[in-house]
């Protein structure tokens, strides 16, 4: 045996571990583009190669997910591969084979673990954990649990059209996009844990923790790339964290505190539950009989739900009012159509209709629908195809890789929808607009991962478009033209300038 000094020892051994690590690098390089089993499909080679060529894309170049795979399909056509093991579909077909009722599938759990909230009902990776949290959590969300809390929204409607009112008398010009972030805001908080943060009454709606929420998006971006960043962030000191971040992320850490307090103070005493204005998202999480004998969810594991329904549940109503009320009013003769059937159905301003009566009013159900058909992307949500394979769009797809399409290109297709471009509520109006909806409106997603709280979702925007277009004419500021150019940060996340409109009250 050689006897080397100590120091060439440690050299050689350092040296030969990072000869290994080049070579195993080398070969999974030449494995990923040659032998993987999802090596026959086109793309970028680096993207092929390894995830990090994503990550350049977005973090390093700046370029959104959405529009990368825009730029690829049109290259490479209707399948592309963009990571090693991941595909995205441009043929609508695919949503329905991916997303539907039948589909047991994992989702994939590099995209949701950029949460940190692994145990939240949104981010559980396994079919079999989600549908037991669904289940536990659904009566909560259920349309007739809805349609019992419709007050609640209602009541959040109600200051935020105050608000819009009195920005007029002050001849301002109202911030729409903040203003419905404040709203869903609002009433995302009064639901789930019958408490008001009362976003809506900061001035402007420059709410901080709506600015906060913004300022923290980006993260998930970057935790989706590494486990060391999400591992950062959990466990720096707090004190360091604020020093760290903006002033705004303050209103991030204070509403956690807030909602650990409330957490606390359930377990330290449930029966603050039986004294809560309405049922909330403890009394079901929280309920022996929800959980079958199952485990209750810890302190963590409530925190986490708390947390990310907040998320899920603010800016994606909120965007969907915005680009709304924005076509709405952008589109001639559109305004006073609706004003004029919201009128006959609501002729005295102090009896606002229930909701049962708007969801039947056919023009505003036909505004609803076409404006969640134009909703801006949403990312392509991952799920992972099962052991023995799947058929996707008539393609055979190996078990093990992950797939996804985002819904725009269902919504968005001109091969499904005429004039796809266009903010047309007619087409609603036509025969065949039902099965059309149940086909291809599906933004919500399908399938036992779709959108837990769609029922609220759309009793918020029809009270609040009927609200907003029953009280006020609304005109758009001449001076400052809206851009719905966004980033994908798992939400959209506007960059351009927001909508600013003058909501004048109607007389009656
Ligand atoms: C226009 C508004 C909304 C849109 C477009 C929307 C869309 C979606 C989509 C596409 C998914 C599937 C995500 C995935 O596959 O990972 C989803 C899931 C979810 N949404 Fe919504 N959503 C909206 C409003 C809401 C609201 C108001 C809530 C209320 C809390 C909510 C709560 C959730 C939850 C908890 C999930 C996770 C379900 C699961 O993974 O099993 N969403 N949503």
């Amino acid at each position: 045996m050689l006897d080397l000094p100590p120091s060439l020892g440690q050299l050689l051994i350092w040296q030969t571990a990072a000869m290994g690590f080049v070579a195993w690098c080398a070969w999974r390089a030449v494995y990923n583009l040659y032998f993987h089993p999802l090596s026959m499909f086109p793309g970028p080679r680096g993207a092929a190669v390894t995830r990090l060529w994503q990550a350049y894309m977005e973090l390093y170049k700046g370029i959104s997910l959405h529009e990368i795979r825009m730029q690829l399909h049109e290259k490479y056509g209707d399948v592309i591969r963009i990571g090693p093991n991941e595909l995205h579909f441009a043929n609508p077909k695919a949503f329905h084979d991916i997303y539907n009722a039948n589909n047991k599938w994992d989702k994939d759990h590099r995209m949701y673990r950029a949460f940190d909230a692994d145990t939240a009902s949104l981010c559980l990776i396994s079919y079999h954990a989600a549908k037991q949290r669904r289940d536990v959590l659904s009566p909560l969300f259920s349309r007739t649990a809805i349609v019992k809390l419709q007050d609640l929204v209602r009541t959040r409607i109600d200051v935020l059209c105050d608000v819009l009112a009195g920005q007029y008398d002050l001849g301002k010009y109202s911030d729409l996009n903040l203003g419905f972030r404040c709203f869903t805001m609002d009433v995302i908080t009064s639901f789930c844990y019958a408490r008001s943060f009362d976003a809506t009454l900061a001035p402007d709606f420059n709410s901080a923790l709506v600015h906060a929420l913004d300022e923290s998006l980006p993260m998930l971006t970057l935790n989706k790339y590494s486990q060391f960043f999400v591992w950062c962030m959990r466990n720096t000191p707090r004190w360091v964290a604020m020093r760290m971040s903006s002033p705004a992320m303050a209103a991030v850490f204070c509403m956690r505190d807030t909602l650990q307090e409330q957490i606390d103070g359930i377990l330290r005493d449930p029966s603050l539950l039986e004294n809560a204005q309405h049922p909330i998202i403890y009394n079901e999480l929280l309920s022996p009989d929800a959980h079958k004998g199952r485990p209750l969810p810890t302190n963590i594991s409530l925190l986490q739900e708390a947390m990310v329904l907040l998320g899920a549940g603010s800016d994606t109503s909120a965007i969907a009012l915005t680009t709304t009320v924005y076509n709405v009013v952008n589109t001639p003769g559109i305004q006073e159509r609706l004003h004029a059937e919201l009128l006959a159905a609501w002729p005295n301003l102090d009896e606002p209709p229930r909701y049962e009566v708007l969801e039947k009013l056919p023009f505003l159900t036909a505004i609803v629908k076409e404006g969640l058909r134009l909703f801006p992307g949403a990312p392509a949500f991952a799920r992972v195809v099962p052991p023995e394979g799947a058929i996707i769009a008539g393609i055979v797809i190996p078990g093990g890789a992950v797939v996804a399409q985002s819904f725009t290109y269902v919504q968005h297709a001109e091969s499904v929808f005429d004039g796809a471009n266009n903010f047309n509520p007619e087409r609603w109006l036509r025969e065949g607009a039902r099965a059309l909806a149940e086909s291809s409106l599906v933004l919500f997603a399908k399938g036992p991962r779709s959108c837990l709280g769609i029922n609220l979702a759309y009793c918020e925007v029809y009270l609040a478009l009927a609200h907003v277009f029953r009280r006020f004419e609304i005109r758009l500021d001449p001076a400052r033209q809206a851009d719905f150019t966004y980033k994908e940060h798992f939400v959209v996340y506007f960059t351009g300038e927001h909508v600013h409109a003058s909501c004048k009250p109607r007389e009656a």
